[in-house]
């Protein structure tokens, strides 16, 4: 058997936490590979993370190597190959995500110099907890010696709403989607971008204009239903189910650490990436953009054409992703 994997997981004992550690020890994450799992809470959160603990124990998963709980970053992000950073406060109906940066940002610089500091070398990390993009760019801040790569902030469930969204809207099925984007902020100024998508091999601009009676009746269903209702699924769940968005998160995290070390297979996926400029986002901000994995690293997909209205989308979230850098500046934490 290979060498286990060491993950750990913030916020173990929290919703996401109780969907996602179940799906990791059952192999949904890394295939074959077994998994050390490292629980970090604080304490008030310990003794939910314990009994998770006592429950991954019961479930007998053949690649579990271990489970600890740990109440201090230094011993949980200890050789870490990779790290979830989902401990944080979820926002509650009649909030955005960036309500939330004052509450959780101050909880990313610590964990990031964690990490810096005892993390194994190749480790990488999916920031979970909200406003993801902005807190993804204070645990970098703090880790100097990682390479900023490595950070990331999860809008796959984005993404993954926007595959469904698509599929329903079709009657096709999800698996023959490909190449759907998002840009931008995991907030509701995302822009869900489905002009080069493809359906079954068809490009879906045309299947939209089929469906809806024309280019205009298909703008009409991007415009009004399929992008608001991308960009603010997450206050429409939180709405319906009186909780924020969990399994589905724990599952768009899956894809995401799935897809970064095993290589995307078909296509374009979206991830939270530190920009090196490209497509005129600043360089450092953490913004979604279409990327594709492979060599064991994300790469953004170059060379995609976005017409006046989709550039204008992806300007507005980039100004508030540059407002959310600037705030945590004024509040001290980068
Ligand atoms: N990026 C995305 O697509 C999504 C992000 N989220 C975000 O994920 C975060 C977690 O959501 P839930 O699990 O539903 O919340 P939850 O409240 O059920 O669990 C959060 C857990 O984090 C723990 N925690 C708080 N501060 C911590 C710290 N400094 N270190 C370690 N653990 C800490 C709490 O004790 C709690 O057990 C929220 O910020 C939520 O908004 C949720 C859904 C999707
Ligand atoms: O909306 C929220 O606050 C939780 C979240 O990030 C999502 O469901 O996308």
């Amino acid at each position: 058997m290979s060498h286990p994997i060491t993950v750990t997981i913030t916020g173990a004992g929290g919703q996401i936490g109780y969907a996602l550690l179940f799906r990791i020890a059952s192999g949904a994450m890394f295939g074959d590979t077994p998994v050390r799992l490292q629980l970090l809470e604080i304490p008030q959160g310990v003794k939910a993370a314990e009994g998770t603990a006592l429950e991954l124990q019961d479930s007998a998963f053949p690649l579990l190597a271990g489970v600890e709980v740990y109440d201090d970053a230094a011993r949980a992000f200890d050789g870490a190959n990779v790290a979830l950073l989902v401990g944080a406060r979820p926002r509650t109906a009649g909030m955005e995500r960036g309500d939330l940066l004052e509450a959780n940002g101050g909880i990313f610089g610590p964990q990031g110099k964690a990490i810096n500091d005892h993390a194994a070398d190749d480790v990488r990390v999916l920031v979970v907890g909200n406003p993801a993009n902005t807190n993804a760019l204070i645990a970098a801040a703090h880790a100097p010696d990682v390479p900023a790569d490595r950070f990331t902030a999860m809008t796959r469930l984005d993404h993954n709403r926007a595959l469904a969204q698509l599929s329903i809207a079709l009657d096709t099925p999800v698996g023959g989607i490909r190449d759907v984007a998002i840009w931008g902020n995991h907030s509701a100024t995302q822009y869900p971008d489905l002009a080069h998508a493809t359906a079954a091999g068809d490009p879906v601009t045309g299947l939209l204009e089929n469906r809806f009676e024309g280019a205009d009746g298909a703008r009409e269903w991007l415009v009004e239903t399929f992008i608001p209702r991308v960009a603010n699924r997450g206050a429409e769940i939180i709405e319906v189910r009186g909780a924020s968005s969990a399994a589905s998160a724990a599952s768009a995290a899956v894809d995401h650490m799935r897809d970064w070390t095993a290589g995307t297979q078909a296509g374009w996926t979206s991830a939270g990436v530190v920009s090196d400029g490209s497509y005129g986002v600043p360089e450092g901000l953490v913004c979604s953009f279409p990327v594709e994995s492979f060599d064991g690293a994300w790469h953004i997909v170059q060379g995609v054409e976005r017409d006046a209205f989709a550039a204008a989308r992806i300007e507005a979230s980039v100004a508030e992703l540059a407002e959310e850098r600037e705030a945590v500046r004024a509040l001290g934490l980068i």
